[in-house]
């Protein structure tokens, strides 16, 4: 018998297959989502990306001794969710991104809390979220109390982090775990779920229109039950490239250098 995620379980091995999740980084332009994530797939804080890139990032985890195939998409909505359903229905759980010295992006995460709870209540699907409140080696900067942000992840039942994808990787990695732990428990409570991905667009009557009292006036959704559904399509595999570059090597003084695909480095 071996333990699963801290739960005994008899007949997993350790060729077990590792536990697949998805977690969608979600915020307003600028918040962070990015750094945070270039930060947890390869421990370094790059300063510019690609503001209109979205991708999605495999990377294969242990959390509590176990295998994760973890997916990471790093979204771009721009100033408001826009096309959610790409990650609506594709998440085990959210992390929604503000920047600590930014009011906008905190209203904004409000913004998205608010899109993933009418969601969960279209779809009777709850997926976990957890806010961040990103760039707190700028605290001196704050527009955003962490009280702000304790009161409104408690008005959302979601854990709420304080951190910086600049300072030490270990608050990241711990971050990101603990959204792999809160999507476990949901898998766990409810195994037979599986993202789902929608096939077709139509109006429908009841379709859910995101109020622009919400600030989500762009974002629709449609619930599971009245489209055809197909299994998500696979995602494409690992995006970590190894490229070869004079540049980067007189630069690094290293025979390689590992990039993000889409990412730049100086
Ligand atoms: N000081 C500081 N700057 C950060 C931090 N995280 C990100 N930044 C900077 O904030 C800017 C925006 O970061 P991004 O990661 O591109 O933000 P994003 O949310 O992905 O924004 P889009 O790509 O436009 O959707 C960049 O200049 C980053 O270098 C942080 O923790 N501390």
């Amino acid at each position: 018998m071996s333990s699963v995620f801290g739960k005994p379980r008899s007949g997993s091995g350790p060729q077990s297959t590792p536990l697949e999740v998805n977690l969608a980084i979600l915020g307003r332009r600028g918040a962070g989502k990015s750094a945070l994530t270039v930060k947890f797939l390869t421990k370094r804080f790059i300063s510019e990306y690609d503001p209109n890139l979205e991708d999605t990032y495999s990377s294969e985890e242990t959390v509590d001794h176990q295998p994760v195939h973890l997916r990471v998409m790093d979204t771009a909505d721009l100033d408001t969710p826009r096309n959610c359903e790409r990650y609506l229905n594709w998440a085990h759980a959210f992390l929604v991104v503000y920047s600590v010295d930014s009011r906008q992006s905190f209203d904004s995460s409000s913004s998205y809390l608010e899109l993933l709870a009418l969601h969960a209540k279209e779809t009777q699907r709850s997926v976990p979220a957890l806010l961040l409140g990103n760039k707190l080696d700028m605290a001196q900067y704050r527009q955003v109390t962490k009280a702000e942000g304790v009161a409104l992840a408690g008005r959302f039942g979601c854990l709420f982090f304080e951190v910086s994808a600049c300072l030490d990787f270990e608050h990241v990695q711990h971050v990101f775990h603990e959204a792999v732990r809160e999507a476990r428990r949901e898998l766990e409570k409810s195994p037979l779920t599986r993202p789902l991905f929608i096939s077709e667009e139509r109006a429908l009557p009841h379709q859910a229109p995101l109020t622009a009292r919400h600030g989500l006036a762009s974002c629709t959704f449609n619930t599971l039950s009245t489209v055809s559904l197909k299994e998500m399509p696979t995602v494409a595999q690992a995006k970590l490239v190894t490229v070869k570059s004079s540049r980067a090597q007189s630069k690094r003084k290293a025979p390689t250098l590992t990039l993000l695909k889409g990412f730049k480095i100086f």
